[in-house]
């Protein structure tokens, strides 16, 4: 299993407008490794190319959504020096895409597996989820961004208490500070996950979402005055679109919505490209 020839070390598989990637090395914990990063990179950005995808689900093959970078990987950094143990893959790709990207957390979610689970929009985990940011522990820093979401989520205390002292947060704890929107069975996540996605892709317009997970990003780095007056200008826009037409009529003669996908090959859209995040056009 896992880094065997023929195990990928990530699986994607598309349903019913929902893609699921799977970290696929369940003997490893899931470990990060560069193999395992450019094939996620890829399966996220294949995702958000597909017009067919609305929503994706992110999970763990095994008893672990992922215990972080790769033993093996950081062994050998600690004791060569510099060279970097995972692929020049950037970190931050769920945060880019314009799908809504739903963290599925089973069991371990360390390190850099706990980054990327931050950088999901949101997180549903089971009730024997842990996490740790691990680093402080390991001789690290705050890694890819890790200071500047974890606060975001559960405040500046949460985030120096779990950063500073590395130590392992329970689901329950999890779900109370904020850092999961939600706690579930372990035998009903990936079902949860799945459903909640497959509602935001049966339910909700993929332009409506993309502009508001751009919104929310955006806005928190930007003051009240410029948010309400990007949200005035996006809404003349929505009004006129249609979109809203559909949504209404929808509503009004009580059948399913049929909004069309996103334009197929939309890309990734880094948050801080401000251009691009807020006019949607291709990089
Ligand atoms: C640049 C990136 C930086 C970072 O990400 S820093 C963080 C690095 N990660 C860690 O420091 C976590 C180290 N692992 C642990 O502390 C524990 O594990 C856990 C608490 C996460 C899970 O404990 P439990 O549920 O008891 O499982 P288990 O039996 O310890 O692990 C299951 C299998 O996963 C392997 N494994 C654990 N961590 C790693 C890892 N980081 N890389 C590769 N494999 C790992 C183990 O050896 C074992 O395998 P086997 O069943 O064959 O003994």
């Amino acid at each position: 299993m896992g880094d065997a020839a023929d195990e990928p070390p990530v699986l994607l598989a598309v349903a019913q407008g929902v893609a699921t990637i799977t970290l696929n090395r369940p003997a490893h914990g899931n470990g990060w490794t560069a193999a395992l990063s450019r094939a996620y990179a890829a399966a996220l950005e294949g995702a958000t190319r597909d017009p067919a995808v609305r929503a994706v689900v992110l999970t763990g093959a095994g008893r672990a959504f992922s215990v972080g970078g790769d033993a093996g990987g950081l062994g050998a950094v600690a004791e060569q020096g510099a060279a970097a143990p995972l692929a020049a893959t950037p970190y931050w790709l769920p945060l880019a895409s314009p799908k809504p990207v739903i963290a599925a957390v089973n069991g371990a979610c360390f390190g850099i597996g706990m980054q990327q689970a931050l950088c999901c929009d949101i997180r549903i985990a089971s009730d024997d989820a842990k996490f740790s940011t691990a680093y402080a522990r390991r001789g690290l820093v705050a890694e890819y961004g890790m200071s500047w979401l974890l606060p975001r989520l559960v405040g500046t205390g949460n985030a120096m208490d779990l950063l500073l002292s590395a130590r392992l947060v329970r689901a329950e704890e999890a779900g109370r500070i904020g850092l999961v929107n939600r706690v579930v069975p372990a035998a009903d996540l990936l079902a949860e996950a799945t459903d909640y996605a497959r509602q935001l892709a049966t339910q909700c317009s993929p332009g409506a979402m993309a502009a508001i997970k751009r919104q929310c990003l955006r806005d928190l780095t930007t003051d009240f005055p410029t948010s309400y007056a990007t949200a005035e200008a996006l809404l003349q826009d929505a009004f006129a679109g249609d979109d809203f037409r559909e949504g209404m009529r929808s509503w009004q003669a009580q059948r399913p919505p049929a909004f069309p996908p996103l334009p197929a090959g939309h890309g990734m859209i880094p948050p801080w490209d401000d251009d691009a995040f807020m006019t949607g056009e291709q990089p």
